[in-house]
């Protein structure tokens, strides 16, 4: 969104980049999936930027390694016990290292043109906001960001005339065919999903899901918790709430279709009954590759969309009984205020536990059900509210792992 909330109209921006003086960017998570693969791309346009900080949260290795091919002015690791290895693997590199979240937040606020926003959960926020503070091009992964803190996100954003490019893939495949000259002639969103990995599994084969079966997305290879919420399908609940939050839409008019070809991204429908779609191979590189070039298109190794040999794109309604996330999430996105924050943290802590098997697949919605009930769906007016509602659902969430953990 380029500095108003809900509109992208103004899509000239800064033009700095492939066709002009090299981009200067910042990658937030740049050791995750995300992370990885905006590497590639940047890697494979040697000249088009320039690296201003690359920040991890612990896997040093990996972020030395980066650092060493991309020499950034600055690598940061979150967890503080990685100053020390990372100071010295970089000594003499001439490259600035640092650590702590503090340091994750200073890296988002330095002069960079553009930054990836793609560390995991709302441990995201503080950095992200930092770079939409200063103005910043923001391509936008870290989805839990908007969903813990939306609407003060996007006003954030608007004030301080920040660009949102939206890179999960199906809010990529919506802004590339939204119309926000003429918003009004907007029907509906209809977000696809994949289905996940128990697409067609009864609920008994679900109680008894391990995190590897979980992890094993259908179509897309992510991260390990986007992963466990494509399996329950509160993936596709915080997507509803980004949609709503990015386009400015109303809850009842985003829908939810599985498709589980992952090959249509998404859809715009209008009032004339045109339905707008974006089309591709399930490849993440595209989506970022957008953001990365923006407004210009750049080349992407993306194998070519074989519509041929796809033969089939199918389409079916998500089962609500199986997977309650999808309820929950637009339960909390009506609800308002800090409900959505309840929802993301509870979800977070839950999705944590069940990959370390400390609960089954199934808890983790009984978890985020249960701490949305216990806890008042409180006003969201300020950063400090997010903040004490994040840590409230966290504290109460974490508190009743025990007892689900005994009822699997
Ligand atoms: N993966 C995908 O294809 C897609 C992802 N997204 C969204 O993008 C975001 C990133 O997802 P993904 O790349 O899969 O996640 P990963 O788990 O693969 O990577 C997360 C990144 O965040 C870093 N990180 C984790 N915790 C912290 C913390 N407390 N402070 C600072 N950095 C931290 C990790 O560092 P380290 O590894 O060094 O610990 C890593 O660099 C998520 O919000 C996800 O929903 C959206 C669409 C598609
Ligand atoms: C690649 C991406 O954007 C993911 O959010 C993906 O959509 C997850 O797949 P599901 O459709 O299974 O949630
Ligand atoms: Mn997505």
């Amino acid at each position: 969104m380029s500095g108003r909330a809900g509109s992208t109209s103004d899509r000239a921006g800064n033009t700095s980049g492939p066709e002009g003086s090299p981009r200067s960017v910042t990658i937030l998570g740049s050791t995750g999936s995300v992370g990885r693969n905006t590497v590639d791309l940047i890697s494979r346009n040697p000249g088009a930027y320039t690296v201003e900080a690359l920040t991890a949260g612990r896997n040093v290795v990996h972020l030395v390694e980066q650092a060493k091919a991309l020499r950034p002015a600055l690598a940061v690791i979150a967890d503080p016990a990685g100053y020390e290895p990372l100071r010295d693997a970089l000594a003499g590199s001439g490259i600035e290292v640092a650590a702590g979240p503090e340091a994750v937040v200073e890296a988002a606020q330095r002069p960079a043109d553009w930054v990836m926003a793609a560390i995991v959960g709302a441990a995201g926020l503080e950095p992200t906001l930092a770079a939409a503070r200063r103005g910043a091009i923001v391509a936008f992964a870290n989805k839990e960001c908007l969903v813990c803190a939306g609407p003060l996100m996007m006003d954030l954003v608007r004030d301080c005339g920040a660009t949102l490019l939206p890179v999960d893939s199906e809010h990529n495949a919506i802004f590339q065919v939204f119309d926000f000259e003429r918003r009004s002639s907007v029907r509906r969103l209809l977000l696809t999903a994949s289905g996940g990995p128990f697409r067609r599994a009864d609920r008994a084969v679900m109680a008894a899901a391990t995190p590897e079966q979980a992890c094993a997305h259908p179509t897309w290879t992510m991260g390990a918790k986007i992963s466990v919420d494509s399996a329950t399908m509160m993936n596709k609940g915080l997507e509803i709430i980004e949609a709503h939050f990015l386009f400015a839409l109303p809850e009842d008019r985003i829908d939810v279709v599985v498709h589980p070809q992952s090959v249509i991204h998404s859809m715009v429908e209008y009032i004339d009954g045109s339905v707008l779609a974006q089309l591709g191979t399930p490849d993440m590189r595209t989506p970022i590759a957008f953001a990365l070039g923006w407004p210009e298109r750049i080349e992407t190794p993306a194998a070519p969309l074989d519509l041929i040999g796809a033969g089939t794109l199918t389409f079916e309604a998500p089962d609500p009984e199986r997977f309650p996330a999808l309820r929950l999430a637009r339960h909390a996105l009506q609800a308002g205020g800090g409900a959505p924050t309840i929802l993301n943290a509870a979800n977070e802590v839950a999705v944590q536990a069940f990959l370390e098997k400390r609960i089954g697949f199934l808890d983790i919605e009984r978890v985020v059900e249960r701490t949305l009930e216990l806890l008042p769906h409180s006003r969201l007016d300020d950063l400090d509210h997010v903040r004490h509602i994040d840590a409230d659902a966290r504290r109460e969430a974490t508190g009743m792992l025990t007892r689900f953990a005994t009822k699997t």
